[in-house]
C-alpha cells in the first residue's frame, strides 16, 4: 500500500535579473513518486538534480522564495503546509543533508530524547545510540565535539527514535567510514521490516542498490526511471532509461564509463527530452516532445524509446 505519494510536483524559484525583471527557474518538474509501507526507495542522480528539494517539498520546508505545485499525499490524505508541520518529526521524519541542523547549544542526548516517543525517552535514546554504535559518553557531548560520522549517526538516531512511519534521509551516510555506512543502512532497512517507509537520497549508488528495494533515478529535476534494484545487473539490459544505464556502467565494478550526460541548467528553456543531447537513442521525436512518465515492466520510465 502506498504510504506517500507525490504527483505532478514542480518547484521553481523566482530570481531577480534586473531592477524589475524576474526569471522563473524551474528546478523540479512534473515529478511522480510513490513509496509503500515497509519499502526502502533510493533516490540517486547527479548533484544539483533536485533530490534535496524533493525531500524539502515532502517535509514542507522549502525556502520561502520557492513556488511549489502538485500534490503530496500521506496515507491517502492530501497534505498542505499545516498538515505537513503537524506530521514533521512525528509521522514523517527527516535526516537532513547538513549536520549543521543539530542545535549547537544542546547536548546531543537531550536533542534525541526530545523526539523520542513513549514513557522512557532516556532508555530509548540509549538503546538507539547503541544500535548506531555511538559510545555512551556521546550523549553528553555538544555537536561541535562530534566527528562528521558521529553527527550523522546522531541525526539518524533522532529519526529512529521518533517512531515515524516515513523517514526521508538525505545523504545520511556521507562522511562515514565504509563499515559504518553498511551498518547505518542496515539499521534503516531494519526499520522497513517494522513497516516504516524509507526514502534514501544518496550519491552512493552501490550502497543504494545493496539495500533499497527500488531505485528512483533523478536527472535534471525529475525522475527518469523507477526500477527494482535487481534490474541493475549485467549490462543494464533490464533498465529502462539510457541515463540509468549510464549510471550503472559508471560504477567501478562495471566499465567505469564516464557519464556524458551533463545536465542542462534549470534556467535553460528546453523542449523535448532533457537527456536527448547525450542519448544514443535520440530521434526527432526526442528533440520535440517531452516524454511522459509511464509504467513499464514493474517500473516507470520517461523515455519515448524504452520497451
Ligand atoms: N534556495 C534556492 N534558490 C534558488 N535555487 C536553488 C535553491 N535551492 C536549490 N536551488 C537549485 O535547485 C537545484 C537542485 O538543488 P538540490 O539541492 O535539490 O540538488 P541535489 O540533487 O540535492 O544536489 P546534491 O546531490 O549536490 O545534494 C540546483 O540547481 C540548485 O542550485
Ligand atoms: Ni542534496
Amino acid at each position: 500500500m502506498a504510504i506517500l505519494e507525490v504527483e505532478n510536483l514542480s518547484v521553481s524559484f523566482l530570481r531577480y535579473t534586473g531592477m524589475f525583471k524576474q526569471q522563473t527557474i524551474r528546478v523540479i518538474e512534473d515529478l511522480h513518486l510513490s513509496i509503500n509501507k515497509g519499502e526502502m526507495m533510493a533516490v540517486v542522480g547527479a548533484s544539483g538534480s533536485g533530490k534535496s528539494l524533493l525531500a524539502h517539498a515532502i517535509l514542507g520546508i522549502l525556502p520561502e522564495n520557492a513556488q511549489m505545485s502538485g500534490m503530496i499525499r500521506y496515507c491517502g490524505e492530501t497534505l498542505d503546509p499545516v498538515k505537513q508541520a503537524a506530521l514533521r518529526g512525528r509521522e514523517i521524519a527527516f535526516v537532513p543533508q547538513s549536520v549543521n541542523s543539530l542545535d549547537p547549544l544542546m547536548r546531543v542526548g537531550a536533542q534525541v530524547r526530545m523526539t523520542a516517543k513513549g514513557k522512557d525517552p532516556i532508555a530509548k535514546q540509549r538503546e538507539v545510540f547503541q544500535r548506531y554504535r555511538l559510545p555512551e559518553n556521546v550523549e553528553r557531548m555538544y555537536p561541535f565535539q562530534l566527528s562528521g560520522g558521529m553527527a550523522r549517526k546522531v541525526l539518524l538516531a533522532t529519526a529512529t527514535v521518533s517512531d515515524a512511519q516515513v523517514i526521508v534521509a538525505d545523504e545520511p551516510t556521507s562522511g562515514m567510514h565504509a563499515d559504518d555506512v553498511k551498518e547505518a543502512l542496515q539499521q534503516l532497512k531494519e526499520l522497513t521490516n517494522q513497516g516504516c517507509a524509507v526514502l534514501l537520497i544518496t550519491h552512493d549508488v552501490e550502497a543504494a542498490l545493496e539495500t533499497a528495494h527500488r531505485v528512483a533515478v533523478f536527472f535534471a529535476g525529475t525522475i527518469v526511471e523507477i526500477a527494482p534494484s535487481a534490474d541493475f545487473s549485467g549490462d543494464g539490459e533490464r533498465l529502462r532509461h539510457p541515463y540509468s544505464r549510464a549510471l550503472w556502467s559508471a560504477l567501478p565494478q562495471n566499465k567505469f564509463m564516464p557519464i556524458s550526460g551533463v545536465q542542462p541548467h534549470p534556467n535553460e528553456v528546453r523542449e523535448g527530452c532533457l537527456f536527448a543531447e547525450h542519448c544514443p537513442l535520440t530521434t526527432i521525436d526526442c528533440k520535440n516532445k517531452r516524454p511522459e512518465m509511464r509504467e513499464l515492466r514493474e517500473g516507470m520510465v520517461r523515455c519515448h524509446h524504452a520497451t
